[in-house]
């Protein structure tokens, strides 16, 4: 398959009031499942329909495999989009909403047929759209972005509205797409979600990039608040022990000492070190979830 990574560069979205999208760039690799993560209103709508030629850019670029999508020779066949909860006309049956659109695009018939199997609708191909569930619009949304065998997958929240089977079934779809070589960027507004899905982050907050890298480089730059609990019979001795290494130490009001800037093997060994009694040392991981909301609040505020 050919290169399908996806280049941001100083994209920019300004409406009147807002600045939706502020200087935005970053990278989206092929063979990676990668997560685009803000907020509500962070940008991250906008982001994408920029990236589909569907808003104009105030200034900056958005390129799929070095060519804007304006400029690509056949954008069904390189990109497949599933922009929204997908929508079809209502007496139409989900096979046939896909095969309208093969006849439109030029695909091959069975096509329809491939992708229905793929995303699992092969059993409700013949029932009316109108009866389908949230979770089934958003299959057959993805089985027509499928179409096209496109190298590139962009997914404006696709768990939204699924149940946890659904998020489960989406995310081993997605994964094993990038497992073929696509480049897949897919949004979301839950870090939780994407820790088990993506390989690769780019938050966004407020328009702006916030964090970009693995999960495990983003999760780990997130993870410097981690502190120690630990517990003493002897506060002051440890206190000032901690605190002579610049360790910060807060009483968390149940007995116990918060430390925060030492490991815990750095607080084992300047208690061992002045002769403090230790009853408790436990690492307290911050709730990623929380540090990633005090990462993007801040920047909304602003607007
Ligand atoms: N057509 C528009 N006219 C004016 N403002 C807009 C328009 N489209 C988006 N905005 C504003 O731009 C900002 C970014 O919106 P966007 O939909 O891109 O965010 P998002 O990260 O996708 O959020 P959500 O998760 O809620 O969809 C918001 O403040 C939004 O109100």
């Amino acid at each position: 398959m050919s290169d399908g990574q996806i280049v941001v560069s100083g994209l920019t979205k300004h409406y009147k009031n807002v600045r939706a999208v502020d200087n935005l760039s970053f990278t989206v690799e092929p063979g990676r499942v990668t997560g685009f993560l803000g907020p509500n209103g962070a940008g991250k709508t906008t982001t994408l329909r920029m990236l589909l030629n569907l808003v104009k850019p105030t200034a900056g670029t958005a390129t799929i495999g070095g060519q804007r999508y304006a400029d690509l020779k056949d954008p069904l066949r390189t990109v497949g989009a599933v922009l929204e909860a997908s929508s079809a006309h209502k007496g139409r049956t989900g096979i046939n909403h896909l095969r309208v659109i093969c006849g439109a695009a030029g695909f091959p018939r069975q096509r329809a047929d491939e992708v229905m199997a793929t995303v699992g609708l092969t059993p409700a191909a013949k029932r009316k759209f109108k009866g389908y569930s949230l979770g089934m619009r958003q299959r057959l949304g993805i089985a027509a972005a499928l179409l096209g065998d496109p190298q590139v997958l962009v997914l404006d929240e696709p768990a939204n509205g699924l149940d946890p089977e659904g998020i489960r079934w989406m995310r081993d779809l997605l994964k094993a797409l990038a497992a073929q070589g696509r480049t897949v960027l897919v949004s979301s507004h839950l870090l939780s979600e994407m820790q088990l899905l993506a390989d690769d982050l780019v938050i966004i907050a407020a328009g702006k990039l916030v964090r970009q890298g693995t999960v495990t480089q983003v999760m780990d730059s997130m993870a410097h608040s981690a502190q120690v609990r630990v517990r003493t019979p002897q506060v002051e001795e440890l206190t000032s022990a901690l605190t002579a290494l610049k360790a910060t130490v807060t009483p968390n009001g149940e007995g116990a000492l918060m430390v925060a800037g030492i490991d815990a093997p750095g607080v084992g060994r300047a208690a061992l070190k002045a002769g403090v009694e230790l009853h408790e040392l436990t690492l307290e991981r911050p709730d990623l979830e929380r540090v990633f909301l005090e990462l993007t609040a801040g920047k909304a505020a602003i607007r």
